[in-house]
């Protein structure tokens, strides 16, 4: 017996604790399936085996949990207390290995680079998401949703799969705003990139299941050519995007070097007309980043800015259909605040709709887009809990086990957007709703995400009633880079008079 490594897992170190007590005296840690530690218990688990294999070890441990595969100790957080203390930990800004299998499509962009990195390409794009920018994207928002309920036009009634749709709403949206580039004429390459999207979404769940793909070498000899051409197709569509930026870009300035005076200030023409793309050849201008960087975040905020918020309208507005007590005091709001011609659909005017973010907080907490987050150590490091990890642990926060751990949560099933009134959230703990992360590496769009998304729905239900077709408890999820599901979701939509 060893009493560093844990020899059949792969030489895995071992954690500690501070104070010398037995591990097992203070957290669960469950067996695995083979003598080899928990390396292969997601083995053969397909995407929705490997979802419910999470949600299993959550009702069953209780408590944050200890497992040891392949070669690693990893630390499963279903607290808020230690999600916290991790989400804020100086020293746990690094993203856990399995954010290396979204290497090939996302390179080390902000979502996945680390340290110095990180730090350059999160003060370069925070910039971006400032209000005056958001402010201008809201004509966009509205513009985008309107071509949404448009798509019903002349019919009184009809039933509408979600999935594609609201996809294609949030791609277009995050192209418009962020990129600067209307789809319409690429709509085709739009919907390729989507399939594609979700090809590399398989092979990320693939590999967390096998892990004789978790070595590099042996998925790219047995596994990674089956996905070249997804990557291909997704990287193809994002460089044409920064080409015809960069062309759209170059036009707008020497206009604008025609018609202004020499003393004028190029940050000012910049500032006049945005596009967080626009942000990134700027910095390239000034040395601050180059062609790969620029792909590499325009990579990262596409997939981060699409799939995200449509998985969480698409829960939202299944929620509404099924809720409808809760759908008509949005709708009265809505009337109460919004103007019919939607003239003041502004920001201003969003914040008002308190009972519309409470109905989306509560969506959120039930079906968190991203349902697990990963950090790990670069070096020995104490939580303040008495455990001492070992450089190389991983990390993983179940953000979908914490949102539903009744530790903090009364019923925690039950779908109640009143949980989210202020007083009902003063002695909850500050962490046990995470679904946009939280310390450094939280998500920079969130801001972003819920103006998105609320036009949408402010849109959708000045013009229609929702109506349940789907019912919520009968959907198979799967575990992906975000919240996956097995079924075809659908709403009925009837005009209101
Ligand atoms: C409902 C919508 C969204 C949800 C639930 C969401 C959630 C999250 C979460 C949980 C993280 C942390 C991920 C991790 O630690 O692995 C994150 C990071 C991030 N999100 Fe979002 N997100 C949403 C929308 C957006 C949008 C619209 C954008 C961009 C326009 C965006 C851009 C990013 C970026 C760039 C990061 C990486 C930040 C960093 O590591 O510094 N997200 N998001």
């Amino acid at each position: 017996v060893n009493k560093d490594y844990y020899i059949l897992a792969g030489l895995a170190r071992r954690v500690r604790t501070k104070d010398g007590r037995p591990l097992e005296s203070m957290l669960p840690m469950p067996k695995g399936r083979t003598i080899f530690a928990n390396s292969f218990d997601l083995f053969g688990k397909d995407a929705a085996g490997v979802f419910e294999h999470l949600r299993k070890q959550a009702r069953e441990c209780r408590e944050s949990y200890l497992q040891y595969a392949m070669g690693w100790s990893s630390y499963n957080v279903i607290d808020a207390h230690n999600a916290g203390n991790i989400l804020n930990h100086p020293n746990l800004i690094s993203k856990s290995a399995i954010y290396n299998f979204l290497h090939p499509f996302l390179r080390t962009g902000v979502l996945t680079a680390t340290e110095k990195k990180w730090h350059k390409r999160r003060n370069m794009l925070t910039r971006t998401f400032h209000y005056d920018i958001l402010n201008q994207f809201q004509e966009i928002f509205v513009a985008e949703s309107l071509k949404f309920v448009d798509q019903f036009e002349g019919q009184n009634e009809c039933t509408v799969s979600l999935k594609d749709r609201l996809a294609r709403f949030t791609l277009n949206s995050i192209c418009e705003t962020a990129m600067g580039i209307k789809l319409d004429e690429m709509a085709e390459k739009g919907d390729r990139y989507r399939e594609n999207f979700l090809r590399i979404d398989e092979s990320f769940i693939r590999r967390i299941s096998n892990p004789l793909f978790w070595d590099d070498c042996v998925y790219n000899l047995f596994a990674a050519r089956e996905y070249e051409t997804a990557l291909k197709v997704v990287h193809d569509f994002s460089s044409e995007i920064i080409a015809k930026r960069r062309v759209l870009l170059e036009e707008e300035l020497e206009y604008r070097r025609a018609t202004q005076t020499a003393d004028d200030d190029m940050c000012v023409v910049r500032k006049k007309r945005f596009a967080m793309l626009d942000t990134l050849i700027c910095a390239e201008k000034d040395g601050l980043i180059d062609h790969i960087g620029i792909c590499e975040e325009v990579d990262t905020l596409m997939a981060e800015g699409y799939d995200t918020t449509s998985i969480s309208l698409l829960f939202a507005l299944l929620n509404m259909s099924v809720y409808a007590e809760q759908q008509e005091l949005c709708y009265q709001e809505i009337q109460e605040n919004i103007e019919d011609d939607l003239s003041n659909l502004n920001m201003g005017q969003l914040t008002r709709l308190r009972h519309l973010e409470y109905f989306i907080k509560e969506t959120m907490r039930l079906y968190p887009s991203i349902p697990i987050m990963g950090r790990q150590t670069i070096e020995e490091t104490e939580l303040d809990n008495g455990l001492i990890l070992p450089k190389r642990s991983q990390i993983n926060i179940h953000v979908y086990d914490i949102h539903r751990n009744p530790k903090y949560w009364d019923s925690p099933e039950e779908f109640r957007p009143e949980r989210f009134l202020p007083e009902n959230c003063q002695n909850r703990h500050a962490y046990a709703y995470i679904p946009f992360s939280a310390g450094q590496r939280n998500c920079i769009g969130q801001k972003y995400a819920m103006q998105e998304m609320k036009t949408l729905l402010v849109v959708i239900l000045k013009q229609f009633r929702i109506l349940p077709v789907i019912d919520p408890k009968s959907i198979v999820f799967q575990t992906g880079i975000t919240l996956r599901f097995k079924d075809t979701i659908k709403v009925k939509l009837v005009r209101r008079q």
